[in-house]
């Protein structure tokens, strides 16, 4: 499969160091997306710009500095936002599709599956899914805050083997170049050390959230799981084109480990929630074939599980094979079990896809 790639675009680079979203820069990102796209590419965007467009769209209106404030001009702003998206890309008679994720549909599984799904289908469909966090709903309790880390969420979730974090800045400094004029960009990081973390400062501007700390944080997420991450400036002419086919240009993050490997750790953070006891047929699909496991090779169920939540795989004998997230939940899979794939739609009314548990979202021990 072709590359897939997660770009995500700071409120400095779309209103171009100004109080307004930029149609002009923005047209000359979307100019650069075409480019890749048309190579076959799969490019996720993860777009900022929803406040800063609410703002100007209410004529920077004096409103309370509250987060209820700051909902109302993402519920205005994300509109503005998508409408000039959409506009450019039909220029190049690209389709788009607007996802809104907060927390929730990271952290809890079964979202995230969800997500997942729904990424994979926009991608597959040739559609360039543009991703913001849902600011009109996302309390405190739910809002990841920064586009940073979303977007490292999102390179995790869409499998992407790389992310490229578009700024104000050539790259990661030494030290805040606004503050610093003797700042040395650093080219490669090979780790995030407690050094490279002290380098990374606040925000420089007044719209922007977070700074470079976020974005090495979220470097930090994102090569932890197999990610190589870039961070470069929105000004430089074909940036994302270049860092595309690996021009050196901005600062490299290099990806800490197997990329699937590292994805897993990610997943399985929580204890196993029931039991799948499969047949032998299956038990040898799984460790000698790698592949998935398919409700046909299932025949037992123990323990009440949603959907998305982590399973062991064992045979007859007990021995466990493998750890999983389940894509249906223990009613469904009793229901399933030792049925053929395309039975599921007719059996439960609906389908979360052929497989009970996919081969990316497994560990096989053994
Ligand atoms: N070590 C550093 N290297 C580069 N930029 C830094 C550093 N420390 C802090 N910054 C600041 O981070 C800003 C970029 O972050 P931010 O304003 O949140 O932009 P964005 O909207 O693109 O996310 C830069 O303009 C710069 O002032
Ligand atoms: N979700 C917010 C942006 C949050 C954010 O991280 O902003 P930025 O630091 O400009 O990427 C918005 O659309 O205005």
């Amino acid at each position: 499969m072709n590359k897939t790639i997660v770009i995500k675009l700071g409120t400095s680079t779309l209103t171009h160091g100004t109080k307004s979203l930029s149609r002009p820069h923005m047209l000359e990102i979307v100019k650069q997306l075409a480019t890749l796209h048309q190579q076959g590419f799969r490019l996720i965007v993860v777009s900022s710009g929803a406040v800063a467009a609410g703002r100007d769209y209410l004529n920077h209106r004096e409103l309370p500095q509250t987060l209820a404030s700051k909902q109302l001009l993402a519920a205005v702003g994300q509109s503005q936002l998508i409408q000039v998206w959409e506009s450019l890309f039909s220029i190049y008679n690209i389709k788009i599709g607007q996802v809104l994720l907060t927390r929730a549909d990271i952290e809890n599984k079964e979202h995230f599956l969800n997500a997942r799904d729904t990424l994979n289908v926009l991608l597959d469909q040739q559609i360039i899914p543009i991703i913001n966090e849902n600011d009109a709903v996302a309390t405190a309790e739910f809002r990841i805050g920064d586009n940073d880390n979303l977007s490292a969420l999102v390179a995790i979730l869409a499998q992407a083997e790389q992310l490229i974090l578009l700024t104000d800045q050539q790259g990661l400094y030494d030290s805040d170049p606004r503050k610093n004029p003797n700042a040395q960009r650093i080219a490669v990081v090979d780790k995030i050390t407690p050094e490279i973390r002290q380098m990374a400062g606040g925000s420089g501007t007044t719209l922007g959230t977070g700074g470079m700390s976020t974005k090495v944080i979220a470097a930090d997420i994102a090569t932890r799981s197999g990610v190589e991450t870039l961070i470069a400036s929105g000004e430089l002419e074909n940036v994302i084109v270049k860092l595309a086919q690996g021009d050196g240009i901005g600062t490299r993050f290099l990806a800490q480990q197997d990329k699937l490997e590292g994805r897993k750790q990610w997943l399985f953070g929580a204890p196993p929630a029931g039991i799948l006891i499969v047949d032998e047929g299956a038990e040898n699909a799984l460790l000698a074939q790698h592949k998935s496991l398919l409700p046909a090779g299932i025949q037992h169920i123990d323990g009440q599980f949603a959907r998305g939540e982590v399973v062991k795989i064992t045979n007859r004998n007990g021995k466990l094979l493998a750890l999983g997230i389940s894509r249906y939940n223990s009613d469904a899979l009793q229901r399933i079990k030792s049925k053929k794939s395309n039975e599921i739609e007719t059996i439960l009314g609906y389908e979360f896809g052929s497989v009970a548990i996919h081969r990316d979202e497994m560990v096989v021990y053994a």
